[in-house]
């Protein structure tokens, strides 16, 4: 072909320098994953298939009927070696400027950061690089040294006779060239692309192993058919021979001009049909007497890769798991397993019956979490029998906290030349959500009550996504908020129905804790638990940025109140079941830390509003609790956060920043000694003892920035905070408090500008230490560190090489 391309005139462009980075990477790390190219050929073929009929909805001149379809052909070399695979399509082809830009750089935004990434990786991550990223054309390059793609757009009524380009370029050339067809326009419409196999791919010519990757990667990856070159032998009675018509076809010289030929049973699907006449020569050769023996004849086929039809619309009875992921694979183009699906038809209600097959991807997209309320729907694919029509749903498509899903619908009654347009305001469309969402919780439902395991699997992906769900979609915020499941101070993966099955005798609030980012564990530590866990309540620990935002939405989970333990309000509610005896502690305690508490709120005024005996501590001496309208620590820490720049919240800030109680423990020999001081101090302006009550203002100070410290919030001024403690220690080892620390230091050498010269000698570097001496290098990990980190090395030989062979990925 070179040399007939000889004359041409060819045009020769830089690739764009992605395009260039991301060649090299598909050719240097998918090297075991080489097969992959035929399934992203077929899917462009697909794709421009589906374009031109797409096309044709509102530019019938584009295409009038004729079938649509992909065939493969292997052709030897003569000398045996190598060869040559084409795949063509009868799609929307390419204009040279087409060819120019679609194949010579990335539209995609985004990818250089993702080249980056796959390039910092060190080919460890091209698993992820196959999945999260259509390779698309430039897979060729893994099989081809050189690819030719001879491309022409449909005869339109602006173009009334395209001309046939042809895209060129070798795996190694940082160029590629552009120029007319020499053979002329021999495909009539579509894309032809023909990959001049590397000696080491040569096992592509053979007919069985694209047969049998086509059936493992791509037989869902078109819903037209795909047609594979195949010639067989064939032994015929030679009279035989004379009456069959598709035996004894020569092979066809210039592979371009060749149109597949169904042998097979004809179509019944006009649009499926691929029909050429081939009898004309075969006639002839019917009419030649023959001598009436057996003969061998070679027997050119195409043949349909993908016969089944559509696995949507079969007998989910009759559809394994494997051909579920497979579907999934190939039509949606993430090649990691589906964790789940639902396959179902129905009845819009509007007339309009439909099946479908809705999948619950392994992952949610990393983009969804940056901007999850800005993320629409682009994975409800809409077919209209069979064809497929739009992934557009417009304005009727899914709320944000489904936008993820992948679902497949194929609407029977629907006519097959709605455009998108008129689609829009199609009833079905808008029914169509209500009934996808509908089924997407039903398997969410479903999986929670019959596979614990998977669920969790589920959960771990999901979890967030219900929570975001109950939050946004006020229609079903029942039902999501059901399918939620939190830790709590006794178990995990709670829902709230079981929190209320657990909840104790008088009980009328859920309680809760929060602190996003905090581990479960540590939180189930704090303060405002203690008491609830030791009496054997269950409390809520949440630590996921959307917790606290679900409860404050709820409030309420089937009409019990949500009730945040940092908070004023908690009741346990047995309190009632012995009222008297608990309202006469309750006084009998106030009354006898009357002197400390009223000797505290002038201590701690300026932090809190208020200083109360409390009910919630066990062991703590005290706590900082907010009061109903006032900022938990929680809901602090993110305010200073978000209110780092702006100065906002005025008043209403200020106010709940200071609405908070100091709760002390009467229990704590701490407290109790803390008010024997108190009660010492005299009462008498004149007997004043000064000293004394510094002290215990000291004592009190750090026992309220203690207090802040163990709930969670930020001590003023930390500086302050640790002089304090520095005294009563001080105090506490009988050291003076005032006897000034020896501050005199060394004070640095005179100033000497002069840099140190190369030949000075440099002091040698350390190595560290080696336990046994074998001659192996080493990483040596601090022994504080050996949790968090491992190393693995591997010997390489002088060349670089590894000397233990291992997978490239
Ligand atoms: N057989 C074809 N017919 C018509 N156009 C094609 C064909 N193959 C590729 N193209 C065009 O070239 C572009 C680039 O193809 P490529 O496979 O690199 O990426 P893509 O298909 O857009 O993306 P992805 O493979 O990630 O889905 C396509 O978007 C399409 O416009």
């Amino acid at each position: 072909e070179d040399t007939d391309l000889a004359g041409a005139q060819k045009v020769k462009h830089n690739y764009q320098s992605d395009v260039a980075r991301l060649r090299k990477i598909v050719i240097d790390s998918l090297y075991s994953h080489q097969e992959i190219f035929i399934r992203e050929l077929i899917s462009n073929a697909n794709d421009a298939l589906e374009k031109l009929r797409l096309t044709a909805l509102t530019d019938k001149s584009v295409w009038n009927g004729e079938p649509l379809n992909i065939t493969i052909k292997a052709v030897k070399d003569e000398d045996g070696k190598g060869g040559r695979l084409i795949i063509s399509d009868t799609g929307i082809g390419m204009s040279p400027e087409e060819l120019t830009t679609n194949l010579g750089t990335l539209a995609k935004s985004g990818t250089s950061d993702f080249l980056a990434k796959a390039e910092g990786q060190d080919n460890t991550g091209t698993g992820n690089l196959i999945g999260a990223f259509g390779l698309g054309f430039y897979s060729s390059f893994l099989v081809a040294d050189r690819v030719y793609v001879a491309s022409v757009p449909p005869k339109s009524e602006k173009v009334p006779s395209p001309v046939q380009y042809v895209f060129s370029s070798s795996a190694d050339d940082a160029s590629f060239e552009i120029f007319p067809d020499p053979r002329g326009n021999t495909i009539g419409r579509g894309t032809e692309i023909t990959l001049h196999l590397k000696p080491d791919a040569t096992e592509y010519l053979d007919t069985t192993k694209i047969t049998e990757l086509i059936n493992k990667h791509s037989s869902y990856s078109s819903s037209f058919p795909i047609y594979l070159f195949t010639q067989r032998t064939e032994d015929v009675p030679d009279e035989d021979a004379v009456e069959e018509p598709a035996a004894t076809t020569p092979v066809a010289e210039g592979e371009a001009t060749e149109s597949p030929v169904d042998s097979e049973t004809p179509q019944k699907d006009e649009d499926e049909a691929i029909v050429e006449d081939v009898t004309a020569d075969e006639e002839k050769k019917a009419d030649e007497p023959a001598p009436p023996k057996m003969k061998s004849v070679v027997v050119d086929e195409w043949v349909q890769l993908n016969a089944q039809p559509p696995l949507w619309t079969r007998d989910p009875k009759n559809v394994t798991t494997e051909e579920y992921e497979q579907f999934y694979n190939a039509f949606f183009k993430d090649f990691t397993k589906p964790l789940a699906w639902h396959h179902f038809s129905g009845d819009s209600g509007s007339g309009v019956s439909f099946k479908a097959i809705l999948y619950l991807p392994a992952k949610i997209a990393e983009d969804y979490w940056q901007q999850p309320l800005a993320s629409k729907s682009k994975d409800i694919k809409l077919m209209v029998k069979r064809v497929f029509i739009t992934s557009d749903l417009g304005d009727d498509g899914l709320p944000k906290w489904a936008s993820w899903v992948k679902v497949v619908v194929d609407a029977d009654d629907l006519p097959l030349n709605v455009s998108r347009e008129t689609l829009q305001s199609n009833r079905f469309l808008k029914q169509l959500k209500g009934i996808i969402i509908k089924r997407l919780i039903q398997t969410f439902t479903k999986i929670a009550e019959e596979d614990a395991e998977k669920f969790k699997e589920i959960q771990e992906t999901y979890g967030s996504i219900f929570k975001l769900g109950a939050v946004e979609d006020l229609k079903n915020r029942d039902k999501l908020t059901s399918l939620t499941r939190f830790t709590t101070t006794q178990r995990n993966e709670t829902s709230l129905d079981q929190y209320l099955e657990n909840k104790k005798k008088g009980q009328k609030q859920i309680f809760y804790l929060a602190e996003m980012g905090k581990k479960p564990e540590d939180l189930a530590q704090s303060i405002f638990v203690e008491k609830l866990h030791a009496r054997g309540y269950e409390v809520l620990l949440l630590t996921e940025p959307l917790d606290e935002i679900l409860v404050g939405n709820l409030r309420q989970w089937k009409n019990i109140p949500f009730q945040d333990v940092a908070k004023a309000g908690l009741k346990f509610g047995d309190e009632e079941l012995d009222p008297e005896e608990e309202k006469e502690q309750q006084k009998a305690l106030t009354e006898k830390f009357k002197p400390l508490l009223d000797w505290l709120k002038v201590e701690a005024k300026d932090v809190v509003r208020d200083v109360v005996i409390s009910n919630r501590l066990v062991k703590s001496p005290c706590a900082i609790v907010a009061e109903m309208g006032g900022y938990t620590a929680n809901v602090q820490k993110m305010m200073t956060a978000s209110n780092a720049k702006g100065n906002r919240g005025g008043i209403l800030h200020d106010f709940a920043l200071k609405a908070k109680s100091l709760e002390i423990n009467p229990r704590s020999p701490l407290i109790e000694g803390l008010l024997r001081r108190v009660e010492d101090l005299p009462a008498d302006e004149d007997e004043k003892d000064e000293e004394a009550e510094a002290e215990l203002k000291e004592i009190a100070s750090i026992l309220i920035d203690g207090a802040l410290v163990r709930s969670g919030f930020e001590v003023p001024d930390s500086n302050r905070f640790f002089s304090r403690v520095d005294r009563v220690l001080r105090r506490s080892l009988g050291v003076s408090e005032t006897a000034p620390t020896d501050e005199t230091v060394k004070p640095a050498p005179p100033v000497d500008p002069e840099l140190p010269s190369e030949d000075d000698e440099q002091p040698p570097v350390q190595m560290p230490p080696m336990d046994e001496d074998d001659g192996k290098a080493k990483v040596i990990i601090p022994e504080h560190m050996k949790k968090d980190v491992s190393i693995e090395m591997e010997e390489i030989d002088e060349d670089g090489n590894p000397v233990v062979q291992h997978d490239e990925l």
